[in-house]
């Protein structure tokens, strides 16, 4: 009797599924292998979350940066200034590094920081210039600008360099063209003798 459903149990397993069955089957692994398919495909790059500070702004088409530069638009930041507010800025620094008060003054901080740290902060500022430069954005030039002349006062003042002594240099090159100074500097060997530049 047991021997009986035995054998009964082991031709049901051999016996040839029924067509039905197959087909639902076949169904299942083609589901599968579509879902299996789905999750292995890479998700679509999400662009980086912007600190809530900062809006998202879109990029300029290239068209628009080529007009912008070419037009120059009106000046909106009042031109009032003069180059005195060089030397003043310069007093104020020098005054700021003798009295060393980290405190209140963000030049006395950035020169207690160190020499290396005033140079980097002035090619931070140059680069940041020469971006908005680049791209013929007139206002963000003149901004970045300002920002690059008092970090390269801040370096001055570190130095101990006055402004009188940039201005002299300045003087002595009046009326001298570029382009002479260069057709005469030494040529050929000599010149690569003298320079850390590649000839
Ligand atoms: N012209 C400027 C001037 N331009 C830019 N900055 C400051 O320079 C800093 C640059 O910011 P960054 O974030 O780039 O640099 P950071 O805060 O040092 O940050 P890290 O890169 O070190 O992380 C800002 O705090 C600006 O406010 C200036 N700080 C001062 N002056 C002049 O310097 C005078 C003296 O300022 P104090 O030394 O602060 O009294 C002032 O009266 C101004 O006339």
């Amino acid at each position: 009797m047991v021997k009986d459903a035995k054998k009964k149990a082991v031709k049901a397993k051999a016996a040839p599924q029924p067509v039905a069955k197959k087909v639902a089957a076949k169904k299942v692994a083609a589901k599968k292998a579509v879902a299996k398919k789905a999750g292995s495909a890479k998700p679509p790059k999400a662009a980086l979350p912007l600190p809530p500070a900062i809006p998202a702004v879109a990029k300029p088409r290239k068209a628009a940066l080529k007009a912008e530069a070419r037009h120059l638009e009106p000046l909106s930041v009042p031109a009032t200034g003069d180059i005195e507010v060089l030397r003043r800025l310069w007093e104020t620094v020098e005054a700021r590094r003798l009295s060393g008060d980290t405190t209140i003054s963000h030049s006395a901080r950035l020169m207690a920081r160190g020499t290396a740290k005033v140079a980097q902060k002035l090619g931070e500022e140059a680069v940041e210039c020469v971006i908005e430069a680049t791209q013929g954005n007139r206002e963000a030039t003149i901004l970045e600008s300002a920002d690059l002349l008092y970090h390269l006062i801040v370096v001055w003042v570190d130095a101990g360099i006055r402004p009188e002594e940039v201005w002299s240099e300045l003087v002595r090159r009046e009326g001298i063209s570029g382009i002479v100074e260069k057709a005469s500097r030494p040529k050929g060997i000599v010149r690569a003798a003298e320079t850390t530049k590649l000839p």
